[in-house]
């Protein structure tokens, strides 16, 4: 509604580049830049920043922002032709005042769009419109909804992941679950096939798996600040959890990765596939919640 929106700012950040900041009326806020379309800062109502952002990330196109939660589409990582990772995070999104209706509950939101460029279908020759909301809710918590429309003559593939660098106390002390019992290609292995019958993940050297037909809802557990981070997906069924630990991320602070975890939603064993005129849609939706409640 008109209320909303007012309380959206437009302003510079790093470098210069434009980012919206959402923000409701118990002070909880979220930060989006238009480059790449990419989450910066998610704040619950006492100013404590969920997400993570490298102390050395670039804010500097066409390198990709290293935090928050970057848009990897239309390709997941290196699993096909294009640059790892797909584009739409390297490219200017728009906001956009009057997007399709979506039913929603949020009381702050700001819609973002970006649509093939000619340079783009030279690389991946489909047209396509990206839609992004970004939601805060009445509990504070963050909703991302996708909306990729086919705008082209003929159906199109894609893959796709949500990467939330999720803040925590230390990554000593934290464990994720809902993923036991589950088969992961291991992205250190060649994507070799395993299943994992650990009750839980806990992290003491590099991790990098893409789980396969998850549940929609998984929970970062934060032993220190008993706390812990719900994630409920829609659309997307695979997932990933990555931390680099020691290995070199060039810009990535060294001691940086102590402080967070990802657990992405993916799409990725699967391809969406999208026809002509038609819409796909996927939802991340992220609240944070003393760890002794069940959410
Ligand atoms: O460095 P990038 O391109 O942002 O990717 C970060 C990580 O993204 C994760 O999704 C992958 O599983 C990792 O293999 C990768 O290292």
């Amino acid at each position: 509604t008109a209320i909303e929106h007012r309380r959206n700012e437009r302003t510079k950040g790093v470098n210069g580049l434009d980012k919206i900041i959402i923000r409701d009326r118990r002070g909880r806020s979220a930060e989006v830049y238009l480059y790449g379309g990419q989450v910066s800062s998610w704040k619950n109502e006492n100013g404590e920043e969920l997400l993570v952002m490298s102390s050395k990330a670039i804010f500097q196109p066409p390198t990709p922002i290293r935090g928050g939660i970057p848009v990897l589409f239309p390709q997941y990582s290196n699993t096909g032709p294009l640059p790892s990772h797909g584009f739409v995070r390297q490219r200017f999104w728009e906001v956009e005042t009057k997007p399709p209706p979506l039913p929603s509950l949020s009381t702050a939101h700001v819609d973002l769009i970006v649509r093939s460029s000619n340079e783009d279908l030279k690389i991946w020759p489909h047209k396509f419109e990206y839609r992004l909301r970004v939601a805060l809710g009445h509990d504070g918590d963050l909703t991302l909804t996708s909306r990729v429309k086919n705008t082209d003559t003929k159906p199109f593939n894609f893959t796709f992941a949500l990467h939330p660098y999720f803040a925590v106390s230390n990554i000593s002390e934290i464990h994720v679950e809902g993923l036991h019992n589950l088969d992961y290609l291991d992205q250190q292995k060649n994507r070799t096939r395993f299943t994992d019958h650990e009750k839980v993940i806990t992290f003491n050297a590099q991790l990098d798996r893409l789980y396969l037909s998850t549940p929609d809802q998984l929970r970062i557990v934060d032993h220190k600040k008993k706390k812990t981070i719900v994630v409920h997906k829609e659309g997307q069924v695979d997932a990933v959890v990555w931390n680099p630990w020691d290995k070199k991320v060039s810009d990535l602070g060294v001691e940086d990765y102590k402080r967070f975890v990802t657990v992405e939603s993916a799409a990725v064993a699967k391809p969406i596939t999208v026809n002509p005129g038609k819409e796909w849609k996927g939802i991340l939706h992220v609240s944070v919640v003393p760890s002794n409640r069940k959410a």
